[in-house]
């Protein structure tokens, strides 16, 4: 099946589809992990955007039942060098290609990774059109002038409260697209989590009396949800809250501090960020487009806790006056290495401070 990614500044890769036939718009993005594909593919920060593989060979470990993040494929496109057709472990239960065929996602392989990451390091995050129909040129370049919807995060938030009981602190975890490791790493803690939609009040959670709020990562634009910061706003000063990715960016704009998009964005298994609290860096997973800009934390009363080691960007903030802090990357891991999980028991920790015995 033949496949053409086109790129907004022109560029037109072919190569061969996989996955589901069709069409579809996006934004192009790379992801540099060399495993974790199944957890990229998952991950609902993903939504809206055509994912770009580094590593050339992707699907070899096949597809488990183990390594999603939701319950299905939230990317609008796959790119890959090569995609395995012989995929070889001992969880596998099929091959990516059915995967993303069964889950009408498509997918275009044999194309020059290395080139297409080059130009979207040089110009810029893009947007563009995955097909593997037979669309005339001029009708894709209609497709490119389109924008992603605003409202992303509703698109994959749940849709109704669910529960994972424990008998440790009571959290509710905002789900503004939240991948399944956020959630573990609170129950294997022995937190009892309550799992909220994005638009929930800060009174309909107070109602709950949880001893933390946490605030998940999730696909778009942290200045596109403006009700979503008011909720953070309400919530600082009464509960603790932990933000993660948007979570994070979330908590930055509602102490006042500003949001950008970054070049090309970080996405991988691998990035460097130093813990200013305890002079360690850590090797980190991470997938964001945006960025909290580090002059506007000037004037507000969050400082800066953690640092990229690759381009200095904010990696990480609390609050000075209440309990709420926040890091840009995946403590949850997932894919990636889990040396962050630290920051679990640090939320753990400051909802026991504030809450006394951490139950009540
Ligand atoms: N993983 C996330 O939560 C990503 C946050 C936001 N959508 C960004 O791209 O920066």
């Amino acid at each position: 099946m033949r496949a053409r990614l086109v790129l907004e500044d022109g560029t037109i890769y072919e190569g061969t589809g996989f996955g589901a036939p069709g069409e579809s718009f996006g934004e192009v993005v790379f992801n540099t992990g060399m495993t974790g594909y199944q957890e990229v593919l998952t991950d609902p920060s993903y939504y809206g955007q055509i994912v770009t593989m580094t590593y050339p060979l992707i699907g070899n470990y096949g597809i488990n039942v183990d390594d999603v993040e939701s319950t299905k494929p939230h990317v609008f496109g796959f790119v890959v060098r090569e995609a395995a057709d012989f995929p070889s472990n001992w969880r596998s239960i099929g091959k990516i290609n059915d995967y993303l065929a069964n889950n009408g996602i498509t997918g275009i392989s044999g194309i020059d990774t290395r080139s297409l990451v080059k130009k979207i390091r040089q110009h810029g995050t893009m947007r563009a059109v995955i097909t593997t129909l037979d669309t005339p040129l001029e009708n894709i370049k209609e497709m490119l002038k389109g924008t992603l919807p605003p409202d992303q995060v509703q698109r994959v938030t749940t849709s109704s409260v669910y529960r994972c009981p424990g008998e440790g602190p009571r959290v509710v975890a905002m789900d503004f697209g939240m991948k399944q490791g956020v959630l573990r790493s609170l129950v294997t803690r022995g937190c009892d989590v309550t799992v909220v939609p994005s638009d929930t009040t800060a009174e309909e959670i107070l109602a709950w009396k949880p001893h933390g709020v946490m605030l998940s990562n999730g696909p778009g634009n942290p200045e596109d949800y403006p009700h979503m910061v008011n909720t953070v706003q309400d919530l600082l000063g009464r509960v603790p809250v932990f933000g993660i990715c948007l979570g994070h960016q979330l908590l930055a704009l509602a102490c006042g501090a500003k949001t950008e998009k970054l070049k090309f964005g970080h996405r991988g298994a691998n990035h460097p960020v130093k813990d200013l609290l305890n002079g360690r860096v850590y090797i980190t997973s991470q997938n964001h487009g945006y960025t909290v800009k580090p002059e506007t934390l000037a004037g507000t009363q969050l400082e800066l806790t953690h640092i990229n080691q690759n381009d200095g960007t904010v990696e990480g903030i609390r609050h000075t006056k209440h309990p709420a802090f926040s890091v840009q990357y995946h403590p949850e891991a997932r894919p990636g290495p889990d040396d962050s999980d630290y920051l679990f028991d640090r939320f753990l920790d400051m909802m026991m401070a504030f809450n006394g015995q951490g139950r009540n």
